[in-house]
């Protein structure tokens, strides 16, 4: 199954994409040419949504390493009633996703720059990240940054399984494909005893 992107969100997708080219241009914020950036950036955030959908309004969302805010542009436009952090260590990919907060009207997406083992607690609901690291090192920063008992759903590839999972968490795959960019899988993580 492929990601689908709603298409009420097109209009600001494809204004997300012109800014990063105009960005790109001299801020150098990403080598994915920019055929790739819409399947790679943006659908591929779309397998999230599924997972966001039992999370009542007003609920806070952490995407930890979010870079130039994948997947946190799509999951703020998909639910405007929840309060998206993207979180980098960059400050030009901070400042960018600042602009598209700004220039796409998108008031629920909170751009936070600085290091996850240096931020004040976010004390988030529910949390994710992409391309950032091993399940032991996502875990380990998810303790600091969600509240007690919240899930983390990690976008990986395949080779996932090769991970060990932390003790006191169960992994559980969903897999999903791309039209170009393979197979990858979201691994949904919850905690075994609901306080934890
Ligand atoms: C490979 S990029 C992935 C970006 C985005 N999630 C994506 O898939 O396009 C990893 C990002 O994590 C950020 N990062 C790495 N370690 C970090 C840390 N300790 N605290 C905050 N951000 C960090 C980097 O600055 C970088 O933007």
């Amino acid at each position: 199954m492929e990601p689908r992107l709603p298409s009420e969100l097109n209009p600001a997708l494809g204004r997300y994409l012109v800014l990063l080219d105009k960005w790109n241009r001299t801020h150098a914020l990403t080598a994915l040419p920019p055929g790739a950036r819409r399947e790679e950036l943006l659908q591929d955030a779309a397998a999230l949504l599924p997972f966001l959908a039992p999370l009542p309004p007003g609920s806070r969302v952490a995407d930890l390493g979010t870079g130039m805010g994948s997947p946190a542009v799509v999951l703020a436009l998909a639910r405007p009633d929840l309060e998206v952090f993207g979180v980098d260590a960059s400050s030009k990919k901070m400042a960018f996703l600042r602009q598209v907060a700004l220039e796409l009207s998108i008031p629920n997406l909170k751009p936070l720059h600085g290091r996850m083992e240096d931020l004040p607690a976010l004390e988030a609901d529910w949390g994710t990240a992409k391309a950032l690291g091993s399940l032991d090192m996502l875990l380990g920063w998810w303790a600091r940054h969600g509240r007690p008992g919240s899930p983390f759903f990690a976008l990986k590839g395949p080779d996932w399984a090769e991970e060990r999972v932390p003790s006191g968490w169960t992994a559980t795959p969903h897999p999903y494909s791309l039209p170009t960019r393979g197979q990858r899988v979201v691994v949904a993580l919850k905690p075994d005893s609901p306080g934890a």
